[in-house]
């Protein structure tokens, strides 16, 4: 039979390339194991926010900073798959654009690194800890208002090398980044999603196809976590509503409820409850709202998190920071 070639677009990022390449392994198995006649092939895409990386991204503004091109190579037929880390994934897809599965998430939380040995807890009075981003720097403000935190940007490598370079205590990065590139053993500790609440997606990825592309939804339907797929949903809709970005000081994490015998959800059957929490701060970190609830339907669930946000002034907040 004649093979199809998928072709799989990504971001020249070592991360991106190393997700990429991690993602067509797990699905060059299951055709494999289906008897799916595919062949993969890998096709590089510079985007806007890899020629801008000097600049601090929240005053770059404007979302989808890295998805766009690859989308617009997607309607154009030149890829036919992308991954993307679900946190860089814009709320709102292009017209005629789906995410066709949503893999196992992997270690959502934050991690410190910190060449001098350092936690959280352990870390010096001003001690200099470099992050771009506005909702760990809230966060990380909330627990130790004493520290200096300072704007740390480009990929993952070069974050590492400037720890070092450029004199900081520590930094924080995804676990999840640093576990795909082999990198775990760097992490000097993590912080607890009670102190730190991830990114909205921090640790799941996303697999954009074209929506008319069933062949493909057959493979990628193979691919899907439910639990990661159900848990993702809820902190996507909780973001959409308070119309959120990388570049606000917004966080949540929802997790699967599971039954008081240990035994996990029934995820295939009845639909299993859900947790969420989320969390919008001052950068300053002067103040920070969290909201946790439960329910059965994510999207809803998600609209409620939000909305009990905003009635305690998420929009003041969020407002304030946009200026
Ligand atoms: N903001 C950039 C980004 N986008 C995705 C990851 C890796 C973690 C993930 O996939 O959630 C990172 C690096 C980081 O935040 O440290």
């Amino acid at each position: 039979m004649m093979k199809r070639t998928i072709v799989v677009g990504t971001r020249q990022s070592q991360l991106a390339l190393t997700q990429t390449g991690q993602v067509i392994d797990a699905l060059k198995l299951l055709c494999e194991e289906h008897s799916l006649p595919f062949d993969f092939e890998v096709r590089k895409i510079i985007t806007k926010g890899d020629r801008i990386l000097d600049v601090t991204l929240s005053k770059v503004g404007g979302k989808g900073l890295f998805v766009k091109e690859i989308e617009q190579a997607m309607l154009d037929g030149e890829i036919d798959l992308a991954v993307h880390s679900m946190k860089d994934m814009p709320s709102e897809l292009q017209e005629g654009l789906v995410n066709g599965a949503t893999p196992v998430r992997v270690d959502p939380r934050d991690a410190l690194i910190s060449s001098r040995g350092y936690s959280l807890e352990s870390l010096p009075q001003g001690a200099k800890v470099g992050t771009s981003s506005l909702r760990r720097c809230s966060q990380l403000l909330a627990f130790r208002p004493d520290l200096n935190i300072e704007p740390i940007r480009g990929n993952i490598d070069s974050r590492l090398r400037k720890l070092d370079e450029e004199g900081f205590d520590a930094i924080i990065l995804a676990a999840a980044g640093l576990y795909r590139m082999g990198w775990g053993d760097k992490i000097t500790s993590f912080l607890p999603v009670d102190v730190c609440l991830p990114a909205v997606g921090q640790g799941a990825l996303g697999i954009e196809c074209r929506e008319v592309d069933t062949d493909i939804h057959h493979l990628l339907s193979l691919y899907n976590d439910k639990e990661t797929e159900l848990t993702v949903k809820a902190e996507r809709k909780f973001l959409s509503v308070l119309n959120g970005g990388c570049q606000v000081p917004i966080g949540a994490y929802a997790t699967l409820i599971h039954d008081a015998g240990g035994a996990s959800s029934d995820v295939e059957g009845d639909s299993p409850r859900i947790m969420l929490t989320g969390m919008v701060g001052y950068p300053d970190g002067r103040t920070i709202i969290k909201e946790t609830l439960m329910g059965k339907d994510p999207i809803r669930l998600g609209e409620e998190v939000a909305w009990r946000l905003i009635s305690r002034g998420a929009d003041e907040i969020l407002a304030e920071v946009r200026e």
